[in-house]
This record gives structure tokens, C-alpha cells and sequence, in this order.
């Protein structure tokens, strides 16, 4: 026996705010699922407003906007015909809550709110919605005036419930739900529910999709069933990426699985199912059908008399269920070289922008920023090519040529809105001057190499006329202030010349009806996490592709981009010691980073992610890393090491608050707008915890008797 049924999922590229372009990616998947043969579409989490919309949620009109679109989307008769599931924000009596609607042919058969809300980390749910807190509770819900004289309905159910046609049972779930210890889909499963949607706002992070691939595979593996993962795309107006990804699983394997991250606004993931072998599956583990029977939750059942799937396709000869597959991942290199590319597109097209422009040092951040755009540009002739109209359309505008023009080629795509420019002082070098203008080359940059020592050397003479003293370098004599000093100007100045570049550039090159560029940052998330970078120098771009990047992961990336985009010149930047550049280079002396900081790259990576992710103080952090690190380190050099870091990190804890806006990529990251809310004046010597480290250091030595533990001996 077999009861085959196609499916549909999406991944829609909405954008927050943008409510009849949404609306019309949500039809464009509805026509597409439709013309698949699918009988149920699942769309993303909010996809009518976009998911991103943070505090305009608590504006009224983005409710009203949302019901409109939705009017319009339910009284088309094309989108009849098939199972309806659609996120959007309601209010039921006075509490807004982030719903899914279900509708069939013009109908809205059920709401439901979602129960667990996501609310760490980028996420804020709490802040704009309730969840729902009566499990298994259904309540009747008046439906706005206006949709009643479309639908012809006044009620219909809102709350806790699933849906039951007459031949099977569906539940939806909404993303977050899938990552709690008691997601609903085990409950609903052990409830007989055998189709379960999960509708997502899930953004990229790297190296997370196995997590959210490893939870639907195990959940379904574990309880049976069909899963349907639908997620956002794109940048829709922050700094996260949301990758798609929209995904099919039955009974703990995968059979279909759209792209992590892709140009096209809409891409649709169908695929047939046997929901007999979801039957068959559950019917033969016994331990899961003892809890299946003796299941507490019996969900209230929303009776919809249909068959969902056609009993034509009971057998049909011509029609199988789709294979299995393995679900496939990126390499973290691939997803450095594919995410901030993404999101790179979309907040130019969104902005209305005409190109990009980036100081371009010679070194590997500025170089991997720049790599990023090539691959941005590569991505955008792959899909024009491909017929992607939308595409076509986007880069006739942003590069403002006729219409014509074809994109066919990354180089011809960035010599038109790809600006770069070598910025130099008497202290830089020779070979980071000539590896700009080598990978401006290789990717056909507009490139600017200029000297702005004697912007510099008037700036610093204002201040020795105005007060008679004459700062010098250190390796001259200096003291470190003046030598500080005489490093940010030329940062500085850096910034003011970067801006005037990026706004007269496409008038210097006669282009016609054009905007300035955006300036793009490149400091990576070690050196935001360390302080070290210029304020308002790098901390003063429009947007930074690389701000939540590790450098050991973007050294990754250059390594792989070398090869996989055929540009040789990258393995220079690699062997290259990185190297600010901001002080005089002598015989002896050339600035380097890792001696500059006082701490390497690699040591940043774990002190970001004790302090981040495992949530260490600095006592907690030296105590952890006294295990990681002993015998190679003693207990005084891993303790010194903590403290220079807390250090750093506290003395700079303000440039976070100015920090240009990045693409969230690391768990670590210490961006303070949005993912890490930190105070900005913090001791920096943690005075108890530095007394309790020293304990457990004199107690290593030998030097303290009595357990270091005890915190009523130190004063
Ligand atoms: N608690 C606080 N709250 C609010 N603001 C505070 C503050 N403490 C200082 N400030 C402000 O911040 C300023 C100090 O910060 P800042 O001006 O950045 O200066 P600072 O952090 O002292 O120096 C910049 C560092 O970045 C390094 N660097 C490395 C690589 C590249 C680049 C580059 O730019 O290309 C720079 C450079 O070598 C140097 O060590 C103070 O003058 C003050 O105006
Ligand atoms: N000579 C320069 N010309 C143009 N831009 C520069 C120059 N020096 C620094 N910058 C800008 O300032 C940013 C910060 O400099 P920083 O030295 O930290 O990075 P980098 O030179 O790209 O890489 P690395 O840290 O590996 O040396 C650079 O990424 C670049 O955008
Ligand atoms: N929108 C959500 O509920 C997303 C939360 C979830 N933990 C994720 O990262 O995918």
C-alpha cells in the first residue's frame, strides 16, 4: 500500500517592511509549489512582514499591512487549491503573537501562535510578542472586519491544535520550537500528527547548519514523520544573513534540500512522500507506540474533509516518492565566500546603491573584503546567466548601464562598481602598494593608489603651531602617546579620504545619474574583540563583510579562494606577516599585529569564545585554560595572558558601541548593537577576580597553603 503526496517548502528572500514585495514572492512560491504538483506550501517564519522587522512589529499598521496582504494573497483564485501555510503577526484579544494561517481555497481554517519564542542572542522575540502558554488551548478568534467580507468567516480557531483532513494529520511548528528540549513536533507526533512544518527566521552563522540540520534529522528519526523546514533568505535590513536551506525529512532522512545561499528571491523545495512508510516506520517501534498511547497531550483537531492526497496517487506507475539523499554542508570556506557575498548584493540593490568602495592595504583583511566582492560578482553573472531576471534587472540598475547590457563576466561587473584604492604614508611598504594593485588587477577594481603623507604632515603641523610641541614616534623616542597618536591620524585621515573617494569617484569617471559608494570596513571580529583598530577609522565604514570573521578562518578562506577563483597573488597575502603600517619602518623595527596586541590571533579565538559562548569571566576563563594550556604554559603565564586580555578588551569596550555594522557570522562576536550588550566602562584590571587568580597562581607555586577556593582569606 503507498498514499503518495508532494510537498512544497520555500526559501523567499523577504525583506522587512517590504510588504507587496513579499506578498509577491509569497504567490511566486505558491504558483511555483502548484505547478509541482505539491498539495501543501510552507512558507517562512513572518514572511508577510519579514522576519526582521524588530520594534516596528509594535506598530499597529505592520498588523493591519499584514492582514492586507494576506486578503489579497487568500481571494486570488490561484492560490486555491492547496494547503496554505503563511507566517504574519496577529493580535488575539490585545496580545500580539507570531502566527502561521492555515487557509485552503479562500479559507482560513486555523491560526496558530508560536509557543516558544526565540530570545537569545540576535533574537528578540520577547520584545514584540507573547507566546502562546496554553498548551492544547483553542479559543475562537474574530477575524478583522475586512478579511470577514472576503473569507465570509466571522471565527475560526486560534491557539494549540492541528489540522486533520481525511486522510491525514498535520502540525506546524515554528523555528525556534524545533531547538527546545520539549519540541512540539515529539508531541504532535506521538499524537498521530504525520506532517509537521517548521517555518524559520534562522540566520547564518558558520558552521551552524549541521546544528539545525542534526535536530530535524534526529527528531524525525526518533518519532517518524515527515518534517517540512521552510526558512528566510537574504539580508532583509540587519546585519544577519538568513540561509534558506528549506528542507524536506522523513523518518530521519533527507530527500530534499534548496541552497544555503543563492541569488534567486524565491526558490521552492518540493518533493513526493509515502505517508505509509511514516505509518509503517512508527507502527514498528514499540517503545515509541507504549508513549504514543499513553501520551498525555491530545491535540484538538481541526477537521478540514478533503483528501490531501489524490487518490489517483495511491498507485500511479509514473509517480515514486523521492529518494533519500545525504543533506549536504559547506565548507566554512565556501561559506565565507558564499553568505557575506549574499548579503553584500541585497543591501546594495535594497539600498540603491551604485558600488562599493574599500581601502585596499595589502594585507589580509582589506584582501579577503575585497575577495568577497569578486565572489559577490561571480555569484551575480552565475545567476544572470542562469535567466535570473530579477538579477539582470538589479545589476542594470546599480551599474546604471542601459538595458541592453548583459552582466556575463565578474571582472566587467566589478570595473563598473568596485572602487579600491591603496591610501600610503612614508611608513608603508613597497610590497603591500604593489599586492593591492596586483589583486585590484586581478579583479578589475577601479583602482586608486595615492600617497596622503602630506595631508598627514598638515594635520600634525595645525597642532604644533597651536601648541608649540612636536610629537614623535617611538622608535625615534617617542613616548608611547605620541607614538599612538601619530598612528591614528593617519588612520583617521584615512577615513575622511575614503569618504570623499567614495562619493565623487563615479562622477570622476562620468558615470551618469549615480549616488556615491558605500564604504565598506575591514576589521575582523579578533581585532574588534581586542580593541584593536582605529576609532572612527575602521570603526566608521557603512557596512564591514568581514566584522564577525576570525582571521584564522578568513587566512581559511584566502588559502581556499586562491585556488577555487584561480588567483595565485592571494598566497601572498598569506605568507605576508599582517602589519598595520602606521609607524616608521626601519633596519630593525616593522609594526607587527600579533607582537603589537600582545596576544595572538589564535589565542584571541579561544579567549572570544570562552568570554562569548561559554560565558567566562576572567576567572572562570584562566581556570579553564590553566587545564587547556598546563604544562606547556605555567599557572603565572596563563594568568598573565588572561588578565592582558580582559585588559584590552575592557579599555576598548567602547569602540563596540560605534562599531560599523558587520555581517554576523561568529558565535563570538562582541558586536554591542545587537549580539552582545555589554557596559562600555569597565574596570579593567577586575580587581576580585584578578586576587582570586593569584591565589590559585601562588597556590601552583607552592607559595599558598589552603585551598585558593577560600574566599575568606583574601582581602
Ligand atoms: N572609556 C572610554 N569611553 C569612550 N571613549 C573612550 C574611552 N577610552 C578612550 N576613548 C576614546 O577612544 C580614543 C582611543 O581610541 P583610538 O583613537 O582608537 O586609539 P587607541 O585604541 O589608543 O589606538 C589605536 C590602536 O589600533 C591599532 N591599529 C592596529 C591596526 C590597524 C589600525 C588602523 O587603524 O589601521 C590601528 C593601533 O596600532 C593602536 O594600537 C581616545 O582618544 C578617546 O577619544
Ligand atoms: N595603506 C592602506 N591603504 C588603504 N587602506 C588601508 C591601508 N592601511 C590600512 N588600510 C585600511 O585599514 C584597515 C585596517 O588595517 P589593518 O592593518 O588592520 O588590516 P589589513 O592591512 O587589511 O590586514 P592585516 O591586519 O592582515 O595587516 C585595512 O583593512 C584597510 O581597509
Ligand atoms: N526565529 C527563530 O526562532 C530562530 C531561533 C533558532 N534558534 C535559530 O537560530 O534558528
Amino acid at each position: 500500500m503507498s498514499q503518495l503526496i508532494t510537498l512544497a517548502t520555500c526559501n523567499l528572500n523577504q525583506w522587512a517592511l517590504d510588504f507587496e514585495g513579499n506578498r509577491d514572492r509569497i504567490l511566486e512560491s505558491i504558483r511555483i509549489a502548484k505547478e509541482k504538483g505539491a498539495r501543501l506550501r510552507v512558507g517562512p517564519e513572518l514572511e508577510i512582514t519579514g522576519y526582521g522587522c524588530l520594534d516596528h512589529f509594535l506598530e499597529g499598521d505592520v498588523t493591519l499591512h499584514s492582514w492586507e496582504m494576506y486578503v489579497q494573497i487568500l481571494k486570488r483564485p490561484e492560490t486555491h487549491g492547496i494547503l496554505l501555510d503563511i507566517g504574519m503577526p496577529v493580535m488575539h484579544k490585545n496580545v500580539r503573537y507570531n502566527c502561521r494561517i492555515l487557509s485552503l481555497d479562500g479559507q482560513i481554517m486555523f491560526i496558530r501562535p508560536k509557543l516558544w519564542l526565540a530570545n537569545d542572542g540576535n533574537y528578540r522575540e520577547m520584545r514584540f510578542f507573547t507566546p502562546w502558554m496554553k498548551a492544547g488551548v483553542v479559543e475562537e478568534f474574530q477575524l478583522p472586519p475586512a478579511v470577514q467580507m472576503v473569507t465570509g468567516q466571522k471565527f475560526v480557531s486560534f491557539g494549540d491544535a492541528v489540522i486533520r483532513t481525511l486522510d491525514t494529520c498535520i502540525g506546524a511548528e515554528t523555528c525556534e520550537e524545533l531547538f527546545t528540549p520539549q519540541s512540539p513536533n515529539i508531541s504532535m507526533s506521538l499524537d498521530g500528527v504525520e506532517i509537521i512544518t517548521n517555518s524559520s527566521g534562522s540566520h547564518h552563522e558558520l558552521r551552524k547548519l549541521n546544528k539545525r540540520l542534526d535536530l530535524i534529522i534526529n527528531s524525525t528519526s526518533r518519532c517518524g514523520g515527515v518534517y517540512l523546514y521552510a526558512n528566510q533568505r537574504g539580508c532583509d535590513g540587519d546585519r544577519l544573513y538568513y540561509d534558506g536551506c528549506a528542507l524536506i525529512a522523513v523518518n530521519g532522512k533527507v530527500v530534499a534540500q534548496g541552497s544555503q545561499f543563492c541569488l534567486k528571491d524565491v526558490e521552492v523545495v518540493t518533493a513526493t512522500v509515502d505517508l505509509e512508510e511514516v505509518r509503517s516506520y512508527r507502527g514498528s517501534i514499540m517503545s515509541r507506540c507504549l508513549q504514543a498511547t499513553s501520551s498525555p497531550l491530545t491535540y484538538k483537531r481541526i477537521d478540514i474533509p478533503i483528501e490531501l492526497a489524490p487518490m489517483n496517487l495511491r498507485f500511479d506507475r509514473n509517480v515514486c516518492p523521492t529518494k533519500t539523499r545525504e543533506a549536504f554542508y559547506h565548507l566554512p570556506e565556501e561559506e565565507i565566500a558564499l553568505g557575506p557575498a549574499c548579503w553584500l548584493w541585497d543591501y546594495l540593490r535594497r539600498c540603491n546603491g551604485s558600488g562599493y568602495f574599500l581601502p585596499l592595504s595589502g594585507g589580509i583583511d582589506s584582501c579577503a573584503t575585497a575577495v568577497i566582492v569578486h565572489s559577490m560578482c561571480r555569484l551575480v553573472v552565475k545567476e544572470a546567466n542562469e535567466g535570473n531576471q530579477q538579477v539582470i534587472e538589479d545589476a542594470r540598475r546599480i551599474t546604471r548601464a542601459s538595458s541592453d547590457w548583459f552582466p556575463s563576466d565578474p571582472r566587467e561587473l566589478a570595473s563598473k562598481i568596485f572602487h579600491t584604492c591603496y591610501m600610503g604614508t612614508e611608513n608603508s611598504s613597497k610590497e603591500t602598494q604593489r599586492r593591492s594593485a596586483e589583486l585590484a588587477s586581478r579583479i578589475d577594481s577601479y583602482h586608486v593608489d595615492l600617497k596622503m603623507d602630506k595631508v598627514v604632515t598638515s594635520v600634525v603641523s595645525v597642532f604644533e603651531i597651536a601648541t608649540g610641541k612636536k610629537p614623535i614616534f617611538k622608535i625615534f623616542g617617542g613616548s608611547q602617546i605620541e607614538n599612538l597618536a601619530l598612528q591614528n591620524i593617519q588612520a583617521r585621515i584615512r577615513m575622511v579620504l575614503a569618504y570623499l573617494f567614495a562619493q565623487l569617484l563615479p562622477w570622476v569617471r562620468g558615470i551618469p545619474n549615480t549616488g556615491g559608494l558605500l564604504v565598506l570596513g575591514s576589521a575582523n571580529v579578533d581585532e574588534c574583540l581586542r580593541g584593536y583598530l582605529t576609532k572612527y577609522d575602521c570603526s566608521s565604514a557603512d557596512i564591514n563583510p568581514i566584522g564577525g570573521i576570525s582571521k584564522t578562518d578568513l587566512k581559511k578562506f584566502i588559502a581556499y579562494a586562491s585556488k577555487e577563483f584561480d588567483m595565485p597573488i592571494l598566497d601572498e597575502f598569506l605568507t605576508a606577516t599582517p602589519t598595520a603600517e602606521l609607524e616608521p619602518i626601519t633596519k630593525e623595527y616593522v609594526q607587527s599585529d600579533e607582537i603589537d596586541m600582545g596576544m595572538t590571533y589564535e589565542e584571541l579565538s579561544v579567549f572570544g569564545y570562552l568570554r562569548k559562548v561559554e560565558k567566562c569571566g576572567p576567572y572562570s576563563m584562566f581556570l579553564k585554560l590553566l587545564h587547556q594550556w598546563s604544562p606547556r604554559l605555567s599557572a603565572s603565564q596563563v594568568a598573565e595572558k588572561v588578565k592582558k586580555f580582559f585588559f584590552y578588551y575592557a579599555i576598548n569596550r567602547h569602540k563596540q558601541t560605534v562599531l560599523t555594522p558587520s555581517y554576523h557570522a561568529e558565535q563570538y562576536s562582541p558586536d554591542d548593537n545587537r549580539f552582545d550588550l555589554r557596559p562600555f566602562l569597565i574596570n579593567p584590571r577586575f580587581t576580585w577576580a584578578s586576587k582570586k587568580i593569584d591565589r590559585v597562581v601562588a597556590e601552583c607555586e607552592g607559595k599558598q597553603s589552603g585551598s585558593p577556593l577560600d574566599i575568606m582569606s583574601i582581602d
